[in-house]
């Protein structure tokens, strides 16, 4: 029936009645009436999506997905809650400790939380268990979110590698006998009878004997877009390489990896600016823990066991490292110790009812951090220019900005917002207000980086192409694509690195002995420089060095999921049989769940252990089918749109980690007073949650206690 049978069958009653019905009445069923329609129309689209997953080629378990009417909530960013126990106080440590050991609940720590856990870590973490009820193919299922975005969910690498680089697809065209697309992957193929059982017991490299396609087709392509799934990222990258599409992208890729990556001295320059960033870190801790014990001190009279943030500071020390390399501007961006010294004396002059002297006690702590550091821990402090001081007094509010815009894209993409048209998002939705006002920081810090470009830098060469100098742009203005392009580079290259070396740490926190056994090669290692500064020729004498990072990866991908659209069908075999095969139809999302694949039990031997061994040691090595299987292990992600920046990631990681290793131990209080007490526990159970953002940092920070090792 329609509208307009509706309202002739209220009329004529209406007649019938003597026009007794009131206006009003007509009004409110004809609403009524078209919301039911819409309704009707929205549940006929909703299960005809959900039939294409569900049945015919695809086949998939389908759960049909709400997505919520929340808005961003700044509740993620408390802290609060975890600070109920105070890491500094000894005694209360230790009375939680053994409280835990009576109640079992050590674990209670740095996991109490409520709701809020819902919006992002936890969809991440129970995505396994969701995928082992459901039971489809490769583990994969499928959700109509909304109206009828189909989205299929993966953590296997069969379906990874063809979404992401068209590997293991059928020739949809053949028939009979299957035969398969195959792309060669960093010199190595995976064998068919692995793609076929889906196991990667039987993918080993093989000798390439397969049958290869003939003809030059679409199916070699990845068949996989990053467009539109990304676009909820455009207020924050805009068009900068991470988030452009098609010709735009290959153009900007190729200049971002001309000018920046294949730099003639990348590597001189990139050793020598991470090293920097290491004494930067170094001198921030010392100052922190002497400032805190100095503080504790004034306030209470008694000394305290110092337990500071790491996540600022790790932040600092690669939003540094970064800048200077695309801007050759030379900045550190430690705080001031001075200011933060003078402070301190404040305080405790006005305790006392003395006259502070602020410059005294600024230079005594100066004199102490610089004493308490080795010749290569000292930063080279040049007096600051006007243009260093403008970046830096915007960096506060820039890291506080993107730490949250984090969240806020993370929580649109999974709210009603999202499959609502854009004009409607920025028009009506609180949480687009609350994007543009955290965005406005992000972008005073990239447009200050543009001008300090000096030139002959990444960014003043970007700045001379066509890619990225704007169509109708003065050279001595900063085009749009130029700045969208700083906006991701600075971003691109801090969150991640400072998010990896966050859980590193605390990984290595909470496993002392393997944190010692660290400690132990680097000292070697180093004990052959006289500088104590880490090269890349260092870094290759040290394998449990390599086996830690990339084991902390595998834990803690700091991107846990990646999204595409499929643009043709994707054809694999069906991991059951071999024989039969699931197609993927075109116009699907696919989210590659990074954070699954690389904790499936079928493809990792002891998945949720911290075992970094198991990179070095043969025989654990051949229990991980993980390590053969291309796919498996993707902390980069694969394909054309993998990291761009992943050379750059791999020198900063491991010269930050090995500065930081040999100079300091980190404890978890949490740990040591639990193992103090007695008590007998799963160091598993104090793990950090994951923030939820599109990035995943410790949830409320990571507060270790860094001992020096001099
Ligand atoms: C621990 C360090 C890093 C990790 C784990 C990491 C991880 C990733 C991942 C998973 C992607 C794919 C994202 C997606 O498809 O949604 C990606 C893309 C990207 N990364 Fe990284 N990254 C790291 C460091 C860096 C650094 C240091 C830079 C640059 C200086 C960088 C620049 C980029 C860019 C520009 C892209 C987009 C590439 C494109 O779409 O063509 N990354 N990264």
């Amino acid at each position: 029936m329609s509208v307009c049978d509706a309202a002739l069958i209220l009329e004529v009653s209406d007649h019938k009645l003597g026009g007794l019905i009131p206006s009003w009445f007509h009004l409110v069923t004809s609403i009524i009436f078209v919301l039911a329609l819409l309704y009707a129309i929205i549940l006929h689209m909703t299960s005809k999506a959900r039939r294409e997953l569900q049945f015919g080629d695809c086949n998939l378990p389908t759960v049909v997905w709400r997505p919520r009417f929340v808005n961003y909530d700044t509740r993620e960013c408390s802290t609060e809650e975890d600070n109920e126990i105070d890491l500094n106080d000894e005694m209360a440590l230790m009375a939680w400790a053994e409280g835990s050991q009576r109640e079992d609940n050590h674990s209670s720590l740095g996991k109490k939380r409520d709701g809020r856990k819902a919006m992002g870590s936890s969809s991440i973490t129970n995505i396994l268990p969701r995928m082992e009820r459901l039971d489809g193919p490769y583990g994969m299922y499928a959700t109509v979110y909304g109206v009828r975005t189909k989205v299929v969910h993966v953590a296997h690498p069969v379906p990874t590698r063809a979404i992401l680089t068209g590997a293991g697809t059928i020739d949809v065209a053949d028939v009979g006998e299957c035969s398969y697309s195959r792309q060669r992957h960093s010199g190595r193929r995976t064998s068919l009878r692995g793609i076929i059982s889906g196991s990667a017991k039987d993918a080993q490299v093989d000798g390439g004997t397969q049958p290869r396609r003939r003809s030059s087709a679409a199916r070699f392509l990845t068949g996989s877009t990053k467009s539109p799934a990304y676009d909820h990222f455009k207020n924050f990258s805009g068009d900068g390489v991470f988030t452009a599409d098609g010709a735009d992208w290959k153009a900007k890729r190729a200049s971002v990896l001309h000018c920046l990556i294949r730099n003639s001295n990348i590597e001189e320059t990139l050793e020598a600016q991470a090293n920097r960033s290491a004494d930067c870190f170094e001198r921030e801790v010392k100052a922190a823990t002497l400032l805190g014990q100095n503080l504790e001190k004034a306030k209470s009279g008694r000394p305290s066991l110092r337990v500071i943030d790491v996540v600022p500071m790790l932040q600092r020390s690669t939003v540094g490292l970064i800048y200077r390399l695309i801007t050759h501007h030379e900045i550190d961006f430690s705080p001031n110790l001075c200011e933060s010294m003078t402070r301190l004396d404040t305080y405790a002059s006005s305790r006392r009812g003395d006259p502070p002297s602020p410059r005294s006690s600024a230079t005594s702590l100066e004199r102490l951090v610089n004493s308490e550091t080795s010749e290569s821990g000292r930063c080279c402090q040049v007096s600051p220019t006007e243009n260093d001081l403008d970046v830096k007094s915007l960096l506060p509010t820039y890291l506080d900005s993107v730490t949250k815009i984090r969240m806020i894209i993370l929580a649109q993409s999974r709210s009603f917002w999202y499959l609502v048209p854009r004009w409607m998002y920025r028009l009506l939705s609180p949480m687009y207000r609350e994007e543009e006002k955290t965005m406005k920081p992000i972008r005073n810090f990239a447009l200050q980086t543009c001008k300090n470009a000096k030139e002959g830098s990444p960014l003043d060469l970007m700045r001379k192409r066509a890619s990225h100098s704007g169509s109708n742009a003065k050279p001595d203005l900063v085009s749009k694509d130029l700045l969208d392009e700083a906006i991701t580079l600075l971003f691109a290259g801090q969150d991640t690195s400072a998010a990896t070396l966050s859980w590193t740490l605390h990984l290595l926190s909470l496993h002392p002995e393997k944190q010692q056994k660290l400690a132990d090669e680097i000292k070697a290692a180093l004990d052959l420089s006289d500088t104590r500064r880490v090269s890349k020729n260092i870094i290759s004498q040290m394998p449990y060095l390599d086996a830690v990072i990339k084991e902390s990866m595998r834990l803690y991908p700091v991107a846990p999921f990646i999204v595409r659209k499929l643009t043709s069908d994707i054809t694999i075999p069906n991991d059951s049989s071999g024989k039969e095969r699931i197609t993927l139809p075109a116009a699907t999302f696919a989210c590659i769940w990074i954070y699954a694949i690389q904790r499936n039990p079928r493809l990792w031997h002891q998945p949720e252990d911290f075992l970094p061994e198991r990179w070095i040691d043969s025989s654990l090595r051949r229990m991980d089918l993980g390590q053969s299987e291309y796919g498996s292990y993707i902390p980069f992600a694969i394909g054309p749109r993998n990291c761009l920046g992943q050379p750059l990631a791999h020198v900063v990681l491991r010269v930050l980690l090995a500065r930081i290793v040999d100079k300091f131990r980190a404890i978890d209080p949490r740990y040591e007073a639990l193992t103090r007490s007695g008590a007998c526990f799963d160091s598993k159970s104090l793990r950090m949650d994951m923030q939820a953002g599109f990035t995943v940092l410790p949830s409320n920070g990571l507060r270790l206690r860094m001992e020096s090792r001099l």
